[in-house]
């Protein structure tokens, strides 16, 4: 359905083009002819991410506070239980009283709405809440199966988390799990919240568990030594009793976000980045690429590298910048913009490849990730599969066959099923190349259906 899609958005495109004086750039493809990553992932974003987020906050603001306050996404992450959508609803609380949120009790939080990423279905609450520094987007997820899948399609990207560990459990086989993940999806830092104090008497067995999340948060790769810890309980601060373990340790908590949680970077301050949707050729004027920037600013007269499917690392300069039929000196994350590309030929560029700033990004033909296959009810397979699967994967705009293979090392690697449903890290071996990075997302599909989504945790192979 989606080939149909794209090749009637393309129809479309040409003869919207054909209408139009022949010196114009186009960008007409655009939107249908997306990929379907990009159409999720740019309604995703909108809903919770990027500029969407911010203007609602501005809205939010605009009655009460400052517009200027930088936003970053974070949630709570940790074992059932240990009190991850109590501590939400306590930060909203708390910080309704400051005056920096709109209090979201316990129940709204966990009838989490179901959210659909490429497929999947992810129950997940999002509350937002700000400091005097910043504004904050904040998500809870339900269960362990959707924290799973939140965090490899990024369907409410983390920039930080807060891991929540229960004092009467300590770390529990999901508290470990969360932090793989975060630690592969590429979260840097997090917070640690040592709940349920109140049930604890013994202050050393609260030490005990601050040195085993240590231990733990630097088998992960994170900083453990300095990594800020908050002890409390969530429960208490909700219900507004004992300020000395409620209340004032969720201001120390949050605190703890502002100074330690490191702002991602914006899209804008990356390097500059197209992935390539479509291709014309304009007499008179040279090959034109079209596509939805991705990251970071471009200007008329940059040079610029074509990535992917063989290309190389072929240079060229960008000659021209067009969207909307009118020409641009500069284009940026976001736009959906024509590129004009000097020296090239039609058939030299093509759709799956990107356009970036020289050295930004390098073709890769062999990694690692994390992949989520989805279940039958998802709309994935309805059988497992074993090694040498070989599914197509869409990685931004490019289709490319890989198959999966274990790790080296995997004990039985032969005879190893992946279920529908399952959380696994996998090598996948290209037949082409594609631009790619750590930290890229992409989707497993076959037979036109997608089964699957991960996430590279790392690169094995260059082109
Ligand atoms: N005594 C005590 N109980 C708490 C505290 N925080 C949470 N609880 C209780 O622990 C239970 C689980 O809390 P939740 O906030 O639902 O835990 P969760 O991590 O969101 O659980 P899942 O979403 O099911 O993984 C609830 O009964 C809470 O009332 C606390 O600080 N002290
Ligand atoms: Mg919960």
């Amino acid at each position: 359905m989606f080939r149909a899609q794209l090749a009637a958005s393309r129809a479309a495109a040409r003869r919207l083009y054909s209408t139009r004086a022949p010196q114009s750039l186009l960008v007409c493809a655009r939107n249908a002819a997306r990929h379907p990553a990009y159409v999720q992932q740019s309604s995703l974003l909108q809903k919770f991410g990027g500029s969407n987020a911010r203007r609602g906050y501005a809205e939010a603001a605009s009655q009460k506070f400052s517009r200027a306050k930088p936003h970053m996404n974070i949630g709570t992450i940790g074992h059932v239980d240990h009190g991850k959508t109590t501590l939400t609803a306590a930060i909203t609380k708390v910080l309704a009283e400051l005056g920096g949120a709109e209090f979201t009790d316990y129940s709204e939080i966990d009838k989490a709405p179901e959210e659909r990423a490429r497929g999947i279905t992810i129950n997940s609450a999002h509350v937002e809440y700000e400091t005097d520094n910043r504004h904050y987007g904040h998500i809870d997820c339900p269960g362990h199966a959707d924290y799973i899948k939140n965090m490899i399609t990024g369907a409410a990207q983390m920039d930080g988390a807060i891991i929540v560990v229960s004092a009467t459990d300590g770390q529990m086989p999901q508290t470990r799990e969360h932090l793989l993940l975060a630690r592969q999806v590429g979260i840097k830092k997090l917070v640690v919240f040592i709940n349920k104090v109140d049930m604890i008497s013994d202050p050393e067995m609260l030490e005990l568990v601050d040195m085993e999340m240590r231990d733990l948060l630097s088998t992960y790769n994170f900083d453990g030594e300095n990594t800020p810890i908050v002890m409390g309980s969530a429960l208490a601060a909700l219900e507004g009793k004992n300020p000395e373990i409620g209340a004032n340790k969720i201001v120390e908590l949050v605190a703890a976000c502002d100074t330690w949680l490191e702002l991602p970077p914006r899209d804008l301050d990356k390097p500059f980045l197209l992935p390539v949707e479509d291709v014309f050729s304009i007499s008179g004027r040279g090959t034109v690429a079209t596509g939805r920037a991705e990251r970071g600013v471009c200007h008329k007269g940059d040079e610029v590298e074509i990535v992917g499917l063989g290309a190389g690392k072929m240079k060229t300069t960008l000659t021209g910048i067009e969207m909307f039929h009118k020409e641009l000196d500069r284009g940026e994350a976001g736009d959906n913009m024509g590129a004009l590309l000097r020296g090239i030929k039609k058939e030299q560029i093509r759709r799956g490849q990107v356009i970036c700033a020289p050295g930004s990004i390098k073709a890769v033909k062999k990694f690692q990730a994390q992949i989520y296959v989805l279940t039958k009810d998802e709309g994935g397979r309805y059988t497992p599969f074993m090694e040498k699967y070989a599914p197509q994967i869409f990685l931004r705009t490019a289709n490319i066959t890989a198959s999966l293979h274990w790790p080296e090392g995997t004990a039985d690697a032969a005879d190893k099923m992946v279920m529908p449903g399952d959380n696994v890290e996998m090598i996948l071996d290209l037949v082409h190349d594609v631009a790619a990075d750590v930290g890229t997302r992409f989707t497993l599909r076959e037979g036109g259906k997608t089964v699957g989504t991960g996430i590279i945790t790392k690169i094995l192979d260059f082109a």
